[in-house]
């Protein structure tokens, strides 16, 4: 008897761990690890994934399962292994780590039908099948189950004559197009040539056609291709000579376009020393860890691009990570021009059904390179040769939701699998990544000047208090505005930079820039309309805001913010003359609308691109010789112990836009706060001071990488349950690890409550704690028990947002 050990599709604490179900007779052959099959629980049907198959089990009066979901496993024995590993690291259920790894459209509800692969003929088929598939028909999942004809199917599949199409209900609707194709080999067809008459001519250079080109084809392009009219075919598919067929085409996102195809380029004498030992690890196929440290415009893609180059030479595969917002067409164009279709392109803003068949090129081995968001890290790839993260400091590579996971951990898991190198590349590393880099356990490879000795752009830091002070109370400084004006005449393009991040949410004074911080976070404090007061959201710590700046004892401090469309009113009043396209969450929420603005704006038909984040990053225009960041400052009082190092990026980042061309670019940057080292430091884009500073201010207040951190959040609907709750779990925490730990708590989370429950939470910062992920577990134990008192606990091990 064979038994099949089953993670279900249940998630709580008690179904977290593999079930045993008999696998009858009849399926003995076909279920694999990894498969998904329906299985029953209680009195109900249920999916699950294999995770292993055994002989016998110790469990008594076991039931059957019910059948399977796929003819081949959607899940590889690595990333079977991979999601053990998620679950212990991210304290996270299996089942999450499982469906995490696939695309959606494989969680929705869908139709299976089986049909012949490309190029295949019903009459090669073994009899017992044959006459379901005749006339390229496809077969019904449902009725091949009730006919028990699955292990037959499976045969075949393996052989590649049969296919699995997954036709999802509802949400996706596959792409159909009406294909032709021959019904007789070319030999054959050659002789039925003959029996057409004298003057059909048009029928005979299709069958033609034919001969030379044995595939079915899109009727479309058919005609193109031969000149022929639709009645022609028609006359042939009549004469039972040719098929037509309504077929189901990868929906490709892309298709509109054409790429231009690239060469490599002749790397400068940087770039050579600096892919030689990525080079060298493909080829010695030893995993290490590279931190690809570059300036903005050093020519860091062309190393990903030439890696990579070598990694398909060498008949492997590469992932490459881009984060979500620079995964612009012209990011996508760099790749696809330099490996054409052996790209696959995998992020949010494609539909379900794109990112289905997106995924089943990987799968089916059709691509050597995927490039995408965090979640294409668990593209299904089983001859992994480079894992390539660019702008690897991007917060958004970590999940907020479960499993909680970090791309850049999860690359370095598969890596080792694989045995193969890790590129994390950035012109602003993340401080973990960096001291790892010193430390030696990551090899540093730097970058230090732009392409042809480019200048970096010159930065003007502009103190906005003087603004004030001058009588000038717009959000434009004069030397901004001058910059513009000259911009306009000269025809030259500028990019306008407004973050939104942190909008309205701290109390700053507009004379002198003080902003009022937690007396013993070192963060700033969150301002809350109601009450009219501020609230530290690491140690509860709260006041009122101050009628008058403690520091210079000025009237105007109040709280802070402007938004992107606000700033577009004001450019109409000053700047009539200026066409100004604007980018935010706003004007791109439909699909397509960021690459039209994008290339309207390449195209010229825009002076000024005004914008939040999603301009930061993979802009590359020649034009832009000018960049304005309206408020530096607004990141840098978020209450998140990384905003300095956030708002240093993000303006190295948008800086890197300007002057990356023939053309020389200029900074202006607006500023509350001139003299924070973040913003003075990346006003000379210097990250190597940067870095030093930071580390000193992390070390001192026991923050990452000094220390790592772990985060409980919990969640009721009477505040007094959960203050008391959360303050058992930090005696309990206290009382379990060393005192070297740090345990912050019980505070408000930033966001205190949402959907009526209150949020509290419990931040404990430790450098060695062996016994953390068992206490951290039995707390996730204890509370699942008490769910009907409905507290909901979350763990986030080494969160980013701390909300
Ligand atoms: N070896 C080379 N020879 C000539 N041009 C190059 C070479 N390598 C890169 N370039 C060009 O230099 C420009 C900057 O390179 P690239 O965009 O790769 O830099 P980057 O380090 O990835 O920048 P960023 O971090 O700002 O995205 C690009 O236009 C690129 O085509
Ligand atoms: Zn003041
Ligand atoms: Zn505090």
């Amino acid at each position: 008897m064979k038994i099949a050990n089953v993670i279900v599709d249940v998630p709580t604490k008690q179904t977290d761990r593999p079930f045993d179900y008999i696998i009858p007779k009849e399926w003995e052959n076909v279920i694999q690890p990894g498969m998904r099959i329906v299985v029953p629980f209680g009195p109900r049907k249920i999916q699950g994934f294999v995770t292993d198959i055994k002989a016998g089990s110790e469990v008594k009066q076991l039931r059957e399962m019910i059948e399977p979901m796929d003819l081949e496993p959607v899940l590889n024995k690595e990333l079977l292994h991979l999601g053990e590993w998620l679950t212990e690291t991210t304290l996270c259920f299996k089942i999450f780590a499982y469906q995490a790894m696939l695309p959606a459209a494989l969680k929705a509800k869908y139709e299976k039908m089986v049909r012949l692969a490309p190029g295949m003929k019903a009459e090669c088929l073994p009899q017992k099948i044959k006459p379901y598939f005749t006339n390229h028909k496809s077969l019904d999942w449902e009725e091949a189950l009730k006919d028990g004809l699955v292990s037959v199917l499976q045969q075949e599949a393996a052989k590649g004559k049969l296919e699995v199409v997954y036709v999802v209900k509802e949400r996706v609707r596959k792409k159909q197009v009406k294909f032709v194709g021959p019904l007789f080999s070319a030999a054959e067809l050659a002789v039925e040539k003959e029996k057409i008459q004298a003057n059909a001519e048009k029928q005979k250079q299709v069958l033609d056609y034919f001969i030379d080109h044995p595939n079915p084809m899109e009727l479309r392009k058919l005609l193109q291709e031969t000149n022929a009219s639709a009645a022609t075919v028609k006359a042939l598919v009549a004469k039972k000579l040719l098929f037509e067929e309504e077929m189901e085409v990868y929906r490709n996102p892309f298709e509109h376009r054409t790429f231009e195809h690239t060469y490599p380029l002749p790397l400068t004498n940087a770039q050579a020393a600096a892919i030689k030992p990525i080079h060298a690890s493909i080829e010695s196929q030893k995993h290490e860890v590279f931190l690809l440290y570059g300036v903005t415009g050093s020519g860091k893609t062309e190393i990903y691009l030439q890696s990579i180059q070598k990694v398909i030479e060498k008949g492997q595969e590469a992932i490459v990570l881009v984060p979500e917002i620079s995964l612009t067409p012209q990011m996508v164009n760099r790749f696809k021009g330099r490996f054409g279709d052996l790209v696959a392109v995998l992020h949010s803003g494609l539909s379900a059904g794109e990112k289905y068949d997106e995924w089943r090129k990987i799968q089916r081995k059709e691509v050597k390179v995927v490039v995408g968001a965090r979640s294409a890290i668990f593209a299904p790839f089983e001859n992994i040769g480079i894992i390539i993260i660019d702008e690897e400091h991007e917060t958004s590579y970590k999940q907020e939701d479960m499993p909680r996971y970090h791309a850049r951990d999860v690359a370095i898991e598969r890596a080792k699998t694989y045995q193969c190198p890790v590129v994390l590349g950035s012109a602003t590393p993340s401080l973990e990544s960096f001291a790892r880099a010193q430390k030696k356990v990551y090899h540093l490879l730097t970058l230090s000047s732009r392409m042809n000795e480019r200048p970096l752009p010159a930065v003007d830091i502009i103190d906005m208090r003087e603004e004030l002070r001058a009588g000038n109370r717009s959000m434009f400084s004069r030397k901004l505005f001058d910059m513009l004006k000259d911009r306009i005449e000269k025809g030259q393009q500028s990019v306008l930079f407004l973050n939104k991040r942190g909008h309205s949410s701290f109390v700053m004074c507009r004379d002198c820039g003080y902003v009022v911080n937690c007396p013993n976070c070192d963060i700033s404090l969150t301002y809350h309309r109601a009450g009219s007061r501020m609230k530290c959201h690491y140690c509860g710590y709260e006041s009122h805001i101050p009628k008058v700046c403690p520091e210079c004892s000025s009237e105007y401090i109040r709280y802070f913010g402007t938004g992107t469309q606000k700033v577009e009113e004001e450019l109409g009043k000053i700047l009539p003359e200026a066409r100004v396209i604007r980018m935010d969450v706003d004007t791109t929420g439909r699909k397509g609308s960021h690459e039209r603005l994008l290339k309207e704006f390449q195209e010229g038909k825009a002076d000024i691109l005004l914008g939040t984040q999603m301009i930061a990053k993979g802009l590359d225009f020649p034009n832009i010789t000018l960049v304005g960041v309206l408020s530096a400052d607004t990141m840098l009082h978020l209450p998140d112990f990384r905003s300095s190092e956030k708002t240093f990026q993000l303006l190295t980042q948008v800086s890197g836009r300007a002057g990356r061309h023939q053309l020389p670019g200029e900074v202006v940057i607006q500023t509350y706060t001139p003299e924070h080292y973040s913003i003075e430091l990346a006003g000379t884009q210097n990250y190597d001071l940067f870095y030093q500073r930071e580390m000193m201010i992390r070390k001192l207040h026991h923050y990452p990488p000094f220390y790592y951190l772990a985060l409980i959040t919990l969640t009721h609907e009477h505040l007094m349950t959960v203050v008391a709750e959360t303050e058992k779990i930090v005696h309990y925490v206290r009382s379990q690890v060393s005192n070297q730990a740090v345990i912050l708590g019980p505070a408000a989370s930033p966001i205190p409550r949402i959907n009526n429950r209150y949020r509290y939470q419990c931040l404990i910062k430790y450098k060695r704690e062996p016994n953390l992920t068992r206490i951290l577990k039995k707390i996730l134990d204890q509370y699942q028990k008490e769910t009907k008192n409905g507290l909901l606990v979350s763990i986030d091990i080494n969160p980013f947002i701390l909300m």
